[in-house]
């Protein structure tokens, strides 16, 4: 084994401690050396060609995504196909919903109330069930996976676990906000097909890991903090812990990434494009070929902030082990097998301990 095996913790996930999340964490691995060039800045991919009828195309925009993740796991798409005047409703409508909700009418929405799911309302700080309180920089609503808003769905789901505001509250909020996953989940679809392409793998190889896969939706609220201050709002360092995530800046800088020169690198919003990056599920599924990247993001800008992170992870049966073909001489297994349910269940409790902590579900698709 490796010697990386001993020291990845797969429970890093959300300490408050920036340097532990950095030696534990499965980010920010490959230090700039030898033939592994410094990086300083994050790529732009223009994604049109991966909607191409035609492979070669299709292969040209997979080989850029591979380089781009097997350098720094982050990288921008513009032409991802989501309409952008849809991104800017959902925008305003999500700051709607933290800046004119009563604490008590978003309270009706935590997760704490939701039995299985970590899924709902989260406040800034949330006290837990021993009286505890969690310390969190950011105010969060959670949705879950719907089969009906997935492209690819193969059955129907129970999806009475999403909170949304009822619409005497928020006029059109929860169509407004399905109309965004479904056009997310088109590009998702999309984008793990190209990942796959990029591994030379067959473009559906990821379908028998994601047919109810662990995705969420979510809306992140930052609240302006002083640059004296970068605690008061934002989110501490840490890898994601799906196979992706596709994130929505609004127009205020923030996001970092760490570099593998050990800087931070800003992620600053570019108008019209989504920031993706690889999480540590692909990370490990790659055996590291692929980089789950630290970053954080301080709101300390004096601007209040709305990010809309889309975490897609796969199903809760589904295993996270190295896949043969990434798996060499020269880079044996790196990572222990971890099953997704489980595994994805306890990192997100220590980030939302108010959440319920019962076993997952199987993913028994229901039919029809
Ligand atoms: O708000 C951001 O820019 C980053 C959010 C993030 O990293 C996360 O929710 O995992
Ligand atoms: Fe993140």
């Amino acid at each position: 084994m490796a010697a990386t095996t001993a020291k990845y913790n797969p429970f890093a996930g959300f300490t408050e401690n920036e340097d532990e999340a950095i030696a534990t964490g499965i980010g920010a691995r490959k230090v700039a050396a030898g033939d592994i060039p410094p990086i300083t800045e994050i790529p732009v991919v223009d994604l049109a060609g991966a909607f191409s009828d035609d492979i070669t195309v299709r292969r040209k925009v997979a080989a850029e995504i591979y380089t781009a993740c097997s350098q720094i796991g982050f990288f921008y798409i513009k032409n991802h196909g989501v309409d952008l005047n849809l991104i800017s409703k959902c925008q305003k409508a999500g700051l709607g919903l933290f800046q004119d909700l009563t604490h008590e009418q978003k309270m009706e929405l935590s997760m704490s109330r939701n039995p299985t799911e970590y899924f709902g309302y989260a406040p800034k700080a949330g006290t837990m069930p021993d009286g505890a309180i969690k310390r969190r920089m950011y105010e969060t609503i959670h949705w879950g996976y719907e089969a009906e808003l997935d492209p690819e769905a193969t059955g129907s789901w129970d999806s009475s676990y999403n909170f949304y505001p009822s619409d005497e509250v928020m006029p059109g909020f929860r169509n407004l906000m399905r109309e965004y996953y479904s056009a997310i989940m088109v590009l998702a679809r999309r984008l793990l097909k190209t990942f796959a392409l990029g591994l030379n793998l067959d473009e559906n190889y990821f379908d028998q890991f994601t047919k109810h896969p662990n995705v969420m939706l979510a809306l992140n609220y930052y609240e302006a903090a002083a640059p004296q201050n970068p605690e008061g709002s934002g989110i501490f360092a840490h890898s994601d812990l799906e196979v992706f995530t596709i994130l929505c800046q609004d127009e205020v800088k923030s996001l970092e990434v760490l570099s593998n020169t050990g800087a931070w690198l800003p992620a600053n919003p570019i108008p019209g494009h989504f920031i993706v990056n690889v999480g540590d599920t692909l990370s490990m599924w790659t055996n590291g070929l692929l980089q789950s990247t630290i970053h954080r993001a301080y709101n300390i800008e004096g601007k209040t902030r709305l990010s809309i992170p889309f975490f897609f992870g796969a199903d809760n049966e589904a295993v996270i082990e190295s896949f043969p073909s990434c798996v060499t001489e020269d880079n044996p297994a790196r990572f222990n097998p971890v099953q997704i349910g489980s595994y994805h269940k306890e990192r997100i409790h220590l980030q939302y301990p108010e959440g319920k902590h019962v076993a997952p579900k199987a993913n028994v698709i229901k039919s029809g």
